[in-house]
């Protein structure tokens, strides 16, 4: 059984849907108080802080890390969270699904940030069966239908001794229907979500995965 709870143990805010934390976002863009690449910002950090409080061997920079980067804001928050770790002395490689240049702004920005040639998805295996740390920015509350069976058969490359961390929601699951879309699901130990629950959140911490609700300043 996995714990839920908030990253600093503020209260737990009541569950919301993907439509309506995309409301509160919006909202928070239009109004001028935050814009997409501060929000992307604080999700990246938010996931950063939450990986080296669960496990602290990582904070002195040693470990190797993959990333897998989706073609959405997602893997934005991927982007992220590479360039936090690799300020950590970590070292980060990242393998991204479709093609890094058509991703939305906040996203590219923070692709181009990072100043790697893009490394395509079917290149991660070999770098997964090594890695200590494996992050999955591939689909967050975007998710539209269930996973290929080539991303599912990324996931089977995975050591056994990788520490799985999902971004926001684990590549395959509906956040708000709280089912896994198809077949496969990214097996997540720590599932680190924005602001409040959604309905997915407490059935996957059911099912074993700790998820850290963290705030990013809506
Ligand atoms: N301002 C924002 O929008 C923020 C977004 N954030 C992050 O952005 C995520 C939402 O970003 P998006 O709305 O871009 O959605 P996602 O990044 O979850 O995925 C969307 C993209 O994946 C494609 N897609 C969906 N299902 C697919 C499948 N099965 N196979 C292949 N492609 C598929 C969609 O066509 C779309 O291009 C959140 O989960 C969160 O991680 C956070 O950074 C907070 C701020
Ligand atoms: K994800």
């Amino acid at each position: 059984m996995g714990r839920m709870k908030t990253l600093d143990g503020q209260r737990m805010r009541d569950v919301i849907s993907a439509e309506q934390m995309r409301a509160l976002e919006g909202d928070a863009i239009a109004s001028g108080r935050m814009s997409g690449k501060l929000l992307m910002e604080g999700a990246g950090l938010a996931v950063t802080q939450a990986i080296l409080a669960k496990w602290p061997e990582f904070s002195g920079g040693e470990g190797s890390v993959v990333i897998l980067a989706g073609p959405g804001n997602n893997g934005g928050d991927g982007y992220v969270i590479a360039r936090l770790l690799r300020e950590r002395g970590l070292s980060v490689e990242v393998f991204s699904m479709g093609d890094p240049k058509r991703l939305p702004p906040d996203a590219l920005a923070n692709f181009q940030q990072l100043g790697d040639v893009s490394r395509p998805l079917t290149e991660a295996p070999h770098a997964l069966g090594r890695a200590d740390l494996v992050i999955d920015a591939l689909f967050g509350i975007g998710l539209t239908r269930g996973l290929s069976d080539d991303v599912r058969d990324v996931f089977g490359t995975m050591g056994p001794s990788a520490r799985k961390v999902a971004v926001d929601v684990p590549s395959g699951w509906d956040a708000d229907g709280a089912v896994v879309l198809g077949k496969a699901a990214f097996p997540a130990d720590l599932v680190v979500t924005f602001h409040a629950p959604k309905p997915a959140h407490a059935e996957i911490a059911r099912q074993g995965a700790d998820v850290i609700v963290a705030d990013i300043g809506l």
